[in-house]
């Protein structure tokens, strides 16, 4: 660590202290302020009568005096300020202080403005400064400019003091007021459309009235086949919405704004041409979807229909584009009443029923063909739309788009005209419409009709919604940041003053390997420190071997070195991986913490941000070690009880919340310790609260795995090999088309044992899937567990886990399982950690970084300020049959439990007789028994032995 480190490390930790004292600073000064131009008085005894005495008093008199009663201002904003941080310690308060002397100005001004009259003569009208101040802007800006600006300033230090943006503030505004605009601007075009067809008694749409070879004829004959399409639910969820639709999503309350009831309105057409005296409606949605400016509209119908209140003039030509009817073509997008698209797939029963109703409704079955050619599919409207927005980006501004469409209306308006005219001069329309009106069918988009096979029962049937006609996409509900640049601060986090002075360390080394030195010449063997490397809590010595021994014999002398030493822990590497010499690593006299805040002010230096990179602390010669999760792919970390794996974990959730935004990096976080992981609830990353209950866990793993097949899907869709290239895909050109960037996804399992004890295979089968296949996609798994036995770190589990960290385990054998060598029993705790690489069979020793819990909530306030977690709808309350009865075998088990051990009878009829339970439950309470080692196995005809005896 540097120099500067130390000196920022330092200052840091004072500005900690200053900090604390800071509430009751402000509250004093507010105080002293307040009471004492309070108690302030002209007359002779002032200075006696000041509650503050002299310095109170001559301090009111001199703030008086330049600004009169807006002297009262700064005490008590500084006593709100101090309130405010006393309840809530860790607001920044920088920017409210700031205000104090715009607020302070602005008084004083007003005071003068409005002629303020004080008892104190030359408190009056805002003091000296108030005055001149006052007198200076009038003779600038006039009395009207001079009253706009001083409120202004409120307006500006009323929006500072609330910690808002200003910029960001009247940026909102006004892009709020820009979609309100051409929402209202959109709605008066439309009921004044409205309101003229509704004058007009024998208004018809002019494609009803054309001849036969209209395409609107077939249209209406559609539009009359399916009845009960309308009538179902309209209530639109987001949930399974098109990412196309997706992009832009105002609320209900634009909805409402906008009266535009296309659907309506042309139905109203169809039944006035068919003398149908009621006339349907149709539910308007709550939810509208735009993209960016090219279509509008909302789903209706449980999302099987999109209709559409604007489209470009070109997606309509695209959809009606025969040439020869340009007019129908701008009346049609004019009119934005044309536009009702059915999202069921094309396989649905509903095609055979929707051409047939169609041939039924127009007699003439080759016109009809015609008609319905020109649609186009789904997937060409998609391209076209994609097409129509790559070339408005070259155009540059969406206005343009709308300056267009204002264009194109009086031409439009010139078109329903003459639609006007042509009512009048029909004397009939030529499409005789039978039915309901319906809405047009996606499967109508597409190819031409074939031979319709008449089967009127099959107008009952229900249609068959089947999956939408677009890219299947991640899972992970989009996030929505509060504030447009990601950035939390690192002075949240903690610095180490305590830095062991190099001097001292020499002198400690230097005495440490003569003792090693002199030890092994003890034993006989003349070994030579030939060099030492310090880590934080340990140092490292070389030595050269002696000639002709067998580096074995030199192994097995830790125990004695470790008590000549009288050390807690010494570890013999032998030979050091890449060198010709053996190492010993012994315990530091003085222990150097590592502090994540160290490390990550140190790691501040510009260098390519690697997405899941995470600093894992220091290694034996104090150099950073950082791992990159994305290539790992996934982490086992195992260690005692106290060893420091949450702490690690804690650590590595802080530095991805501190780099990554949840647009970027999502967490699950599954804590059965219940106390560990919790401190990180309600962070905008998360996709599902803490969970910690271990059949939970199972159920939001099995979420993981539906999320990953999505991601698959999605990928390939975009023949990308990865996730990655995925992203840069959709980054470069697939958001046009409606694709969203998909976040990594990384699952944290704090005490896999103990979710391996309540649904073992289950869980493994589920992390065996995830740690297989989920690397290319974006998701990872951190595990840990205290209790690193093959039972929870199954072999399946470990060949999937190639990246490992041991902290200090109790035996030889817990550190084979978990690294499949000897080493992590001689580890020191408290942090200290063996990395095995997945791309190195050397072990890394490693100082963890340390990281407190006020840190983390620190870290955590600061997350939560970009908004609130956007969670995965997805119940993980629903409990299936298997599970609430292995419940029920939980909640019965104590019982069981203690009729066994009081009556010494370790058997299920027993267990049956005295619970009255039926015989299977009771001899699944026995296995569970026998699972956790309550009882033995059954042993022949002595039945099962209890082990316990509480
Ligand atoms: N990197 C570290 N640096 C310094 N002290 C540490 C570090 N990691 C852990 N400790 C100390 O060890 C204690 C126990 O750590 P931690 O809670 O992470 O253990 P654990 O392995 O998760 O134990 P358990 O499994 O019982 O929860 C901490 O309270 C802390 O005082």
């Amino acid at each position: 660590m540097d120099r500067r480190d130390q000196i920022v490390g330092q200052n840091i930790a004072i500005w900690e202290k200053g900090r604390a004292a800071l509430p009751y600073l402000l509250l004093f000064t507010g105080i002293f302020l307040t009471l004492s131009l309070g108690s302030f008085t002209i007359a002779e005894n002032g200075v006696e009568a000041n509650l503050f005495g002299r310095l109170g008093h001559y301090l009111s008199w001199g703030f008086l005096y330049l600004f009169g009663n807006a002297s009262f201002v700064p005490g008590i904003m500084l006593i709100l300020t101090g309130g405010i941080l006393l309840a809530k310690p860790a607001q920044d308060v920088t920017n409210k202080l700031l205000t104090i002397p715009l607020f302070l100005l602005a008084v004083a001004v007003s005071l003068n403005v409005f002629g303020n009259v004080s008892t104190v003569p030359f408190a009056s009208n805002g003091g000296v400064l108030g005055q001149a101040l006052a007198v200076a802007l009038e003779y600038l800006l006039g009395s009207t400019g001079r009253l706009l600006i001083h409120f202004v300033v409120y307006f500006y230090g009323i929006l500072v003091y609330l910690n808002e943006s200003p910029v960001h503030f009247l940026g909102r505004l006004l892009a709020q007021s820009g979609r309100d605009w051409k929402e209202q601007w959109l709605s008066g075009y439309m009921s004044g459309r409205t309101k003229k067809e509704e004058e007009i008694p024998n208004y018809e749409p002019a494609f009803g009235k054309t001849k036969s070879t209209d395409w609107s004829k077939g249209l209406s004959g559609m539009m009359n086949s399916i009845p009960s399409w309308k009538e179902t639910n309209t209530e639109v969820s987001e949930e399974n919405v098109p990412p196309w639709f997706r992009r832009e999503i105002s609320g209900p309350s634009s909805e409402k704004q906008n009266p535009v009831k296309t659907p309506t309105n042309l139905e109203s057409y169809i039944q006035k041409a068919k003398g149908n005296s009621k006339p349907a409606e149709l539910k308007e949605s709550n939810v509208q979807y735009r993209n960016s400016g090219l279509l509008q509209g909302f789903f209706e119908d449980d999302r099987k229909i999109f209709q559409f209140q604007t489209a470009s003039s070109r997606l309509v030509e695209k959809v009606y584009g025969v040439p020869e009817r340009k007019e129908e073509v701008l009346a049609a997008s004019s009119k934005k009443a044309w536009e009702i698209l059915d999202l069921r797939s094309e396989t649905s029963t509903l095609t055979s029923f929707v051409e047939e109703e169609v041939l039924h409704a127009v007699p003439e079955t080759e016109e009809f063909e015609e008609e319905i050619r020109p649609f186009v599919s789904n997937k060409e409207i998609i391209e076209e739309v994609s097409a129509e927005e790559e070339e408005l980006q070259e155009e540059g501004e969406e206005f343009e788009e709308w300056t267009e469409e204002e264009d194109s209306l009086d031409e439009l308006e010139n078109s329903e005209e003459e639609y006007e005219e042509e009512i009048e001069e029909s004397e009939e329309p030529t499409v005789v419409v039978e039915a309901e009106p319906i809405v047009i069918p996606s499967t109508l988009l597409a190819p031409p009709v074939g031979t319709p096979t008449a089967a009127p029962e099959k107008k009952q049937e229900k249609p068959k919604q089947s999956e939408l006609p677009f890219t299947p996409v991640s899972m992970v509900p989009v996030f929505r940041s509060k504030r447009s640049v990601y950035h939390i601060p690192l002075n949240r986090l903690k610095s180490n003053p305590t830095k062991v002075q190099d001097a001292l360390f020499k002198v400690e080394s230097e005495k440490v390997a003569f003792e090693i030195e002199n030890a092994l010449k003890v034993y006989g063997y003349e070994a030579k420190v030939v060099g030492w490397e310090r880590g934080p809590i340990i140092t490292r010595y070389e030595l050269t071997p002696p000639p002709g021994v067998k580096l074995g014999r030199i192994t097995s002398l830790t125990d004695e070195l470790r008590m000549y030493l009288a050390v807690k822990n010494i570890r013999i590497v032998a030979p050091i991986p890449g060198k010709s010499t053996i190492g010993i690593e012994v315990p530091n006299k003085h222990r150097e913490d590592v502090f994540l805040g160290d490390i990550l002010r140190s790691s501040l230096a510009p260098k390519p941000k690697k997405d899941l990179n995470i600093v894992i602390g220091k290694d034996i010669s104090g150099k950073l070690v950082s791992i990159d999760l994305n290539k790992l792919p996934h982490l086992l970390v195992a260690g005692t009880t106290g060893s420091g794996k949450s702490v690690c974990l804690n650590a590595m959730i802080a530095s991805l919340v501190l780099n990554l935004s949840p647009e970027e990096v999502r967490f699950i976080m599954i804590d059965p310790k219940m106390v560990e992981l919790t401190l990180f609830e309600d962070i905008p990353h998360l996709l599902m609260p803490v969970i910690k209950d271990a059949r939970k866990a199972t159920k939001s793993l099995s979420w993981v795995i539906q999320e990953m097949e999505a991601r698959y899907e999605a990928v390939s869709q975009l023949k990308c090999r990865d996730f990655r290239s995925y992203n840069e895909k959709v980054e470069e050109h697939y958001h046009k088309e409606g694709y969203n960037k998909m976040p990594y996804l990384v699952v944290f399992i704090d005490e896999l044992a103990d979710l391996m004890m309540v649904s073992g295979k289950d869980l493994e089968d589920a992390i065996t899937r995830i740690s297989q296949k989920s690397r290319a996609v974006g998701i990872h798994l951190v595990m840990a567990t205290q209790r690193p036995s093959v039972d929870v770190i199954t072999g399946l589990i470990k060949a999937n886990c190639p990246a490992r960290i041991a902290f200090h385990v109790a035996q030889k054998t817990d550190s084979k399982i978990i690294l499949d060598m000897n080493g992590a029993e001689s580890l020191l705790g408290k942090g200290d950690m063996l990395y095995k690489s997945p791309t190195s069979a050397d072990l890394a020793r490693i100082q963890a970084p340390f990281i407190s819990e006020e840190e983390i909530e620190k870290i955590v306030e600061e997350a939560k300020k970009y908004g609130a977690p956007t969670y995965v709808e997805f119940d993980l309350e629903e409990e299936t049959e298997s599970e609430s009865a292995e419940e029920m075998d939980e909640e019965l088990f104590d019982k069981a439990w203690e009729i066994v051990r009081t009556d010494r009878k370790a058997s299920a009829s027993y267990l049956q007789r005295r619970l009255k339970i039926g015989y299977n439950r009771a001899a699944r309470i026995m296995e569970l028994m026998e699972e956790r080692g309550y009882v033995s196995p059954i042993l022949g005809s002595k039945g099962r032995e209890i082990l316990r005896s509480a």
